[in-house]
């Protein structure tokens, strides 16, 4: 940006409140003001001759990703989670912020040119703006993160390089992040890139993708020499660029890029659980879902529909329904909570607790452990893996009708799928439903219908529990497994919980963005 030259000190009325620290007096432009959530801006029209001057310039993306600037009319507020960075150069106050507008964000810089007599002020009101935007009475962010971006260019619809430069990284770059970009190159590779990585260096990786690629990367800090401490330093965020988005549903409560690179700047971090899957003698992390039956194979088995986006899955649902909808099983669950009301009853005291103090979370996943502490190295599996006996709690059943065989970590599959409404976080708990695949089509439209509005757990044909673990084995020969919407060898395989292992960056720390379940009867 061009330096504008500096109002002369004749040319601007003396200012009022000089002393006042949450004040930023103008002269006859105005003045600045940090209010409880809000900076303000009482101005004049700031153009007058004789005043300082307060222009806004608008970031639009345009249509081929350039970018235009175009001047706006300036806001009274700006709410302090909506600003990005504020800084003073050659006399010229500019500060970023995003302009939240019908389920998008635009950027958004205010330009304010500085009277010689103001500079100082100015700079410990820069400094008091900061503070403020990454750390409110209602969330508390790092500023300046340091991310790792790695975009998967065959993401959703093969534009996700194109969805990165034009809505995310122009407000990384506006909140002074400090990135580094890596596009992945083949199967796999996220992993990989996520095991090498120096994790001294960043604060967040940060998947331009769908879910394939968080979870190729907990599975590579997982590989890591000293996997728990990589799983607590890096928090794995994922920016909507895949056909499926659970994560960013999640976390960052939307599917829109804009909007959740300005939940990535401003989120909070916290720590999450994760899902240790052991078949024959691999061991991966799973941090959303693990699933036997329709889900399954309306999940993989519709990849050539992944032109459509999440509709792919309603589509798989409907067609599996016309024709099969039985998977036989032999399945043992560790329950830790089977009754309805009791798993309400847990979320809505959390819910409750959270929403009382959201600037509170206990941010257990920094409180790092020493390099050379065994306790570095991932959670001995508590309940052994699927080549182990069974352990002593654990009754394996037949279950020959079984139609979906879902447990997950997250509440949302896709934007329309609020299967697990009481999920949190870090409650050390999985979420399980079972449906039986014998149950009329209209019955199993119904649950389809349910799950958008978070009411599955309320059906009669489904089995809701919490559960530490499980084992599974199919009786069939082939099919689909989907562990995080990544399929694995169709065999018997074995879960359990680890409590909070894993760190993401989310809108409201302590619990997802979906609607939580109705209340208790
Ligand atoms: N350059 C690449 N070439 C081929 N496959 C890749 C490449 N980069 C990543 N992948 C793979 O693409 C898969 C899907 O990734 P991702 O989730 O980002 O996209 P998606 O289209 O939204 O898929 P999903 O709907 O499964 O979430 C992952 O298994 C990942 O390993």
């Amino acid at each position: 940006m061009e330096a504008s030259p500096p109002p002369s000190d004749e040319e601007i009325s003396p200012p009022k409140n000089i002393n006042n620290p949450l004040e930023l007096n103008l002269g006859a432009a105005g003045a600045l003001l940090l209010g409880e959530n809000e900076l303000r801006l009482s101005q004049d029209s700031g153009t007058a001759p004789g005043t300082a001057r307060i222009v806004e310039e608008t970031q639009d993306p345009g249509c081929c990703g350039l970018g235009r600037k175009g001047h706006g009319q300036l806001p009274n507020t700006i709410l302090y989670y909506d600003i990005l960075w504020a800084e003073l150069r050659d006399f010229v106050l500019t500060i970023s912020y995003a302009q939240r507008i019908r389920k998008t964000a635009t950027l958004h810089t205010l330009v304010i040119s500085i009277p010689a007599a103001s500079v100082s002020e100015a700079s410990e009101f820069i400094e008091r703006l900061i503070d403020r935007a990454y750390n409110s009475s209602s969330f508390k962010s790092q500023p300046r993160k340091r991310i790792k971006v790695l975009i998967n260019p065959h993401g959703g619809r093969g534009r996700a390089a194109k969805i990165y430069s034009k809505h995310i990284e122009p407000f990384f770059k506006a909140a002074a992040c400090q990135i580094e970009v890596e596009h992945t190159t083949h199967h796999k590779h996220g992993e990989e890139i996520a095991q090498r990585l120096n994790i001294e260096d960043f604060d967040v990786v940060a998947c331009c993708s769908g879910d394939g690629l968080p979870h190729e990367v907990f599975n590579g800090l997982a590989k890591q020499k000293y996997p728990r401490r990589a799983l607590r330093k890096l928090a794995v965020c994922q920016l909507p660029c895949g056909s499926g988005n659970g994560m960013s549903w999640n976390l960052n409560g939307t599917d829109d890029p804009a909007l959740a690179a300005l939940t990535v700047v401003k989120g909070v971090r916290m720590p999450m659980d994760l899902v240790s899957v052991t078949q024959g003698n691999t061991r991966t992390l799973s941090f959303l879902s693990q699933a036997v039956g329709i889900i399954a194979e309306c999940d993989l088995g519709t990849e050539d529909l992944r032109w459509m986006g999440d509709t792919r899955f309603t589509i798989g649902y409907v067609k599996r329904l016309m024709t099969k909808t039985i998977w036989p099983v032999d399945v043992a669950i560790g329950t830790a909570i089977s009754e309805t009301n009791e798993i309400k009853r847990a979320y809505h005291h959390v819910h409750s607790e959270i929403s009382k103090r959201p600037d509170t979370i206990p941010d257990v996943s920094l409180t790092l452990l020493s390099e050379d502490d065994s306790a570095n190295d991932l959670p001995t599996l508590r309940f052994g893996s699927i080549n182990d006996a069974l352990p002593d709690t654990w009754l394996m059943k037949p279950y020959p009708n079984l139609g979906n065989f879902y447990a997950g970590n997250m509440a949302y599959m896709t934007a329309n799928s609020n299967v697990f409404p009481t999920s949190l976080p870090a409650d050390g708990l999985m979420d399980l439903i079972c449906v039986n695949g014998d149950i009329s089509r209209r019955r199993a439209m119904q649950l389809a219908d349910a799950t958008g509005s978070g009411a599955l757990i309320d059906s009669a044909d489904v089995k809701y529990q919490k559960i530490v673990g499980y084992r599974i084995v199919p009786r069939q020969k082939d099919g689909y497994i989907s562990i995080d919407g990544e399929r694995i060898p169709f065999g018997g395989f074995q879960a359990e919980v680890h409590h909070g292992l894993g760190t993401v960056l989310g809108k409201v720390g302590g619990i997802y963005m979906a609607k939580g379940p109705s209340s208790v009867e």
